[in-house]
């Protein structure tokens, strides 16, 4: 199977995140600079689950925190909706893999604390309240909205934190790795969660994962890294199966196995 088999004509509609020339480097004590990406172009569509793939430090969290505007590209440009991405904004919700909720505060509250400091809306305490409510029980934790962190498992922590950036509703959702922390059952639990998430509420996604099953599962494109230094995206791969998607079906699909094994290769080299 080739890439180009697999890349699906772009449509010819404005994109939502676009990457024009980007590369990145960093000061290294050895070598002095290490550029870590290489040259980079991507446009993705809104609506689109896009995932990153690629080998470890090839620059997969870096793009991310670009996008994000938590760090800046060196050469070229990221646009948000046709504007320049020079800084954090809300329209852009990131979720990491460590979960970032304020301890002394419940599941609630934590989600009520991220609306509260949204300049663009000014609600009641009762709305607050009802809208915090509604995001939990997106990601099924209504019975946990009074629980403060501690009380809460890896999984569910994650959960509220996926709540609170969705309920901020930004343009592009950005997760890097955001289960990567958990274990195999509770992560294929939130992966089945996800699914669900971006099919009924659709929306950007950009993620970051280390896992191939997972990007098989939720992606509309998988874009992968080469290895670095100067790390490119090597492959950009429209994944071919129907939303909404059934996990025991996809499995089963000859082309899942093949994609699975292009993408296992392209990430060993074997
Ligand atoms: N702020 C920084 N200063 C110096 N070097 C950095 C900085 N951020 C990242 N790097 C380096 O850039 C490289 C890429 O890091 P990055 O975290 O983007 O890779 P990654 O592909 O996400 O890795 P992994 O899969 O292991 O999480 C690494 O060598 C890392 O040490």
């Amino acid at each position: 199977m080739s890439a180009e088999t697999l890349t699906a004509e772009r449509t010819s509609t404005e994109p939502v995140v676009k990457l024009q020339g980007i590369t990145k480097g960093f000061p290294d004590r050895k070598k002095g600079f290490q550029r870590i990406v290489g040259t980079t172009d991507v446009d993705i569509d809104e609506g689109e689950f896009i995932t990153i793939i690629g080998p470890s430090g090839c620059g997969k969290s870096t793009i991310l925190k670009m996008i994000a505007g938590l760090e800046s590209v060196d050469e070229g440009s990221i646009s948000l909706a046709g504007e320049p991405i020079t800084e954090p904004s809300r329209e852009l919700g990131i979720v990491f893999q460590q979960h970032v909720l304020l301890p002394w505060m419940s599941a609630r509250q934590n989600v009520i604390f991220a609306l509260e400091t949204d300049p663009r809306q000014k609600r009641s305490k009762q709305e607050l309240e009802s809208l915090a409510d509604e995001y939990l029980e997106l990601v099924n934790l209504s019975h946990a909205a009074d629980r403060r962190p501690t009380q809460l498992s890896g999984g569910m922590q994650q959960r509220v934190g996926i709540a609170r950036a969705f309920a901020l509703e930004p343009k592009v959702m950005l997760l890097d790795e955001p289960l990567g922390a958990l274990d195999a059952l509770t992560r294929h639990e939130l992966q089945l969660q996800l699914l669900e998430l971006c099919e009924q509420h659709k929306r950007t996604f950009i993620m970051v994962t280390h896992d191939v099953d997972e990007a098989l599962l939720l992606s509309d494109r998988i874009l992968v890294m080469g290895a670095g230094p100067e790390a490119r995206i090597v492959h950009d791969i429209t994944v071919p199966f129907s939303r909404p998607r059934d996990v025991e079906n996809l499995e089963q699909d000859p082309k899942h196995h093949e994609l699975r094994s292009f993408l296992l290769s392209s990430l060993t080299g074997h």
